[in-house]
């Protein structure tokens, strides 16, 4: 079908967070003509929750799960404040008296191993963030720390924990250390201190709440295979996969970093050069979950997180009012499982898990989940890091419009703030369109 004719001022390509912001923006002005195409049967993107698998009342955030530096600046907060369940939210604080620490063996972790790890990881921590300022060639942030830590003399179980506490670090950056850059380090959370706000609602929950409020214009199922902006009439030409024939003066791109590494949307002229090393340079990680609900709660139901020294799965969420231990899985973990049946993913698991419990009857889950971002075609992986030799310039150069008319936006494209994260997304796409506004009113 060919929309002949019809010209729009603004496509938005992709409806997740940068898409939606920047919908929102464009919105304010009633005359401009605009929509999004979206590649799914649903809006949101990589905040998704999943309400059918354990039931409307166990919603199930599969990709984002809590709103990152969450503070007045922040552009979520103010929709938050207005949405309904807030009262619900909760802030989650890591380390606290309900995350015991267990170590492989199912044994609890005392207070002072627990201490003496903490010393030798803040150690290593730190030279990691003065490397971060005296490194004039990047290196990894595990080739920072490698010498200091390859001449630990501890006890192997202090080493396991301060292999937990680097697992943090790979968990939140959804890469390993040997692809993270020293030099970055401290760009990606532009030096703020983690607030995180909890939603038990669920993050897509409240994402989609936002776009129905403004009733944004979203065309689901709408594949975008190819954007032509080499027509002499100065208009792009948008191609879906089901041949469907889109015009506007300006687009704006806001799908993955993954996607666009993969050359899922076919450019025409070819994407610049500087552009397409952006693309290269930036890095794109892997993070997953694995969700198990239980017939019958048996562990103690006041954790609200239990640690494990386990290399595989160390981070376990516990929700004992729906039966769930949801587990994190770091880059290396997530990629292995994901090439393998979920059902021997879920007999190591238990192991683990009966390990933990010796002394308690513990059932098989009665149902579970096992996330799959990095095979999904429109993620293609978890979200962006500062890999090795990527900088605050390669974010600029990926936010950079080329070819005049096509415009970026996304978690992966937001320079001087976050990087990676909801908010990153939503501050790009608010970004973009004021500035896409701007040139359609010169
Ligand atoms: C496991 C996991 C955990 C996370 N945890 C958190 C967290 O706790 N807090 C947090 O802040 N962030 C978290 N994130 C990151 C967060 O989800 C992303 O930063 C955010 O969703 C990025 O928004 P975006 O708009 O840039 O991209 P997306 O959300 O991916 O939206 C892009 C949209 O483009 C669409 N699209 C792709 N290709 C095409 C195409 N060819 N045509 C049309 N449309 C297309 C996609 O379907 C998608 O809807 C997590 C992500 C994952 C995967």
């Amino acid at each position: 079908m060919t929309l002949e004719g019809e010209i729009f001022d603004v496509i938005v390509v992709g409806c997740g967070p940068s898409g939606i912001s920047a919908a929102i923006e464009l919105q304010k002005i009633p005359s401009l003509k605009f929509t999004v195409l979206e590649a799914r049967d649903r809006i949101g993107g990589r905040v998704f929750t999943d309400i059918t698998t354990f039931g409307p009342n166990a919603p199930v955030d599969l990709g984002a799960q809590w709103i990152h530096h969450y503070r007045s600046e922040n552009s979520l907060h103010k929709y938050h404040q207005l949405s309904e369940g807030r009262n619900s939210d909760y802030h989650f604080i890591l380390r606290s008296s309900t995350t015991p620490i267990f170590d492989i063996d199912g044994t609890r972790i005392s207070e002072e191993k627990i201490s003496q790890a903490e010393k030798i990881y803040n150690q290593l921590y730190k030279k990691i963030i003065e490397s971060s300022r005296l490194l004039s060639v990047d290196k990894s942030v595990h080739d920072v720390i490698k010498s200091e830590y390859d001449q630990l003399t501890i006890d192997s179980q202090v080493k396991r924990l301060v292999d937990l506490s680097f697992g943090f670090i790979e968990q939140y950056e959804a890469e390993n250390l040997d692809q993270l850059s020293a030099k970055s380090f401290l760009t990606s959370d532009d030096g703020l201190e983690e607030f995180n706000l909890a939603l038990p609602n669920g993050f897509g929950t409240f994402i989609q709440q936002i776009v129905r409020d403004h009733q944004l214009p979203v065309r689901l199922n709408s594949v975008v295979t190819r954007i032509d902006a080499s027509s002499p009439d100065s208009l792009v030409q948008i191609r879906t996969k089901d041949n469907e024939l889109f015009r506007c003066k300006y687009v704006l791109v806001t799908i993955p970093l993954g996607c666009l590494k993969h050359r899922s949307i076919e450019f025409v002229p070819e994407l610049p050069e500087w552009k397409q090393n952006a693309i290269d340079t930036m890095g794109y990680g892997i993070a997953g979950k694995i969700v198990l609900q239980f017939p019958y709660v048996f562990w103690d139901s006041s954790y609200t997180t239990i640690l494990c020294t386990s290399p595989r799965f160390r981070f376990i969420l516990c929700r004992p009012d729906v039966g769930i231990l949801h587990i994190k899985t770091t880059a290396r973990v997530t990629t292995e499982i994901g090439n393998k049946a979920d059902q021997e993913t879920i007999d190591e698991v238990m192991i683990l898990i009966r390990k933990l419990f010796p002394d308690a009857n513990v059932p098989e889950p009665s149902r579970y989940l096992i996330t799959k971002w990095e095979h999904d075609p429109f993620a293609m992986g978890a979200y962006s890091y500062f890999a090795v030799g990527a900088d605050n310039q390669t974010l600029m150069s990926l936010a950079r419009e080329c070819h005049e008319r096509i415009y970026w936006a996304g978690e992966h494209a937001n320079y001087n703030g976050t990087l990676g994260c909801v908010d990153s997304a939503f501050d790009s796409g608010q970004r973009e369109a004021k500035r896409i506004v701007d040139k359609l009113k010169s």
